[in-house]
């Protein structure tokens, strides 16, 4: 048998508890760590967050920030680190459970997709010929904003695995190991939106300081 790669995420047990609220976790695929996590936002940050970025998305539809991209034909935002006091306790959240300091974080970006949008299978670190590969990302966390009548699952299409999104839980993985296989098993995508619409709220990490 070999021996399992240490992971950056640390947490034993079935629980999280950070400096405000105790996070569960709820299942593990061990390799690649990926893991359901429960309980990570209330239904009320949750919807914060949503009527936050929907002003921003909305004033940037004729900017450059519309995303018009065959691979992801969502809407999207970032917030900027540290940009309000809600965004500030939800990012300290975030670096509890990822186990990484905030400031390797790219900001908190939200995704917003209508029927028939969808994010194609991807992965989330770079490749090795693009620059920014220096200081790479190396762990993820998706967190659900709320509840997807039909479709917009997060697929993980390596490993026949998938999550359906639920308000308030989230996806982490890690993409750190030094077997390049484990790490191309974290191929994901967002499956098209059939009915209703979906808000994520999306960390990636870097390996070092931004
Ligand atoms: O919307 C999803 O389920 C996937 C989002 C995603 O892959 C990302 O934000 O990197
Ligand atoms: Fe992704």
């Amino acid at each position: 048998m070999d021996s399992k790669e240490a992971t950056i995420f640390n947490h034993l047990g079935n629980s999280i508890k950070t400096e405000d609220r105790e996070i569960s976790i709820l299942v593990k695929y061990e390799e690649p760590l990926i893991v359901l996590l429960g309980n990570v936002l209330s239904d009320e940050e949750c919807e914060k967050l949503i009527l936050l970025s929907k002003d921003k998305m909305n004033r940037s539809k004729i900017g450059v920030s519309r995303v018009v991209n065959e691979i992801r034909t969502s809407s999207s935002m970032f917030f900027q680190e540290r940009e309000n006091d809600l965004i500030m306790k939800i990012e300290n959240r975030i670096s509890s459970i990822m186990n990484i300091p905030i400031e390797h974080g790219e900001g908190i970006q939200i995704l917003n997709y209508t029927p028939g949008q969808e994010y194609k299978a991807h992965f989330d670190f770079f490749s090795s010929k693009e620059k920014v590969i220096k200081n790479n990302r190396i762990s993820t966390i998706i967190i659900y904003l709320n509840n997807v009548e039909s479709g917009g699952e997060t697929v993980f299409p390596e490993l026949n695995l998938s999550f359906s999104p639920k308000k308030g839980t989230a996806v982490y993985f890690e993409y750190f190991y030094n077997d390049k296989k484990k790490n191309e098993q974290t191929l994901h995508a967002g499956a098209p939106i059939v009915a209703g619409e979906k808000w994520v709220a999306t960390q990636w990490m870097r390996r070092q300081k931004r």
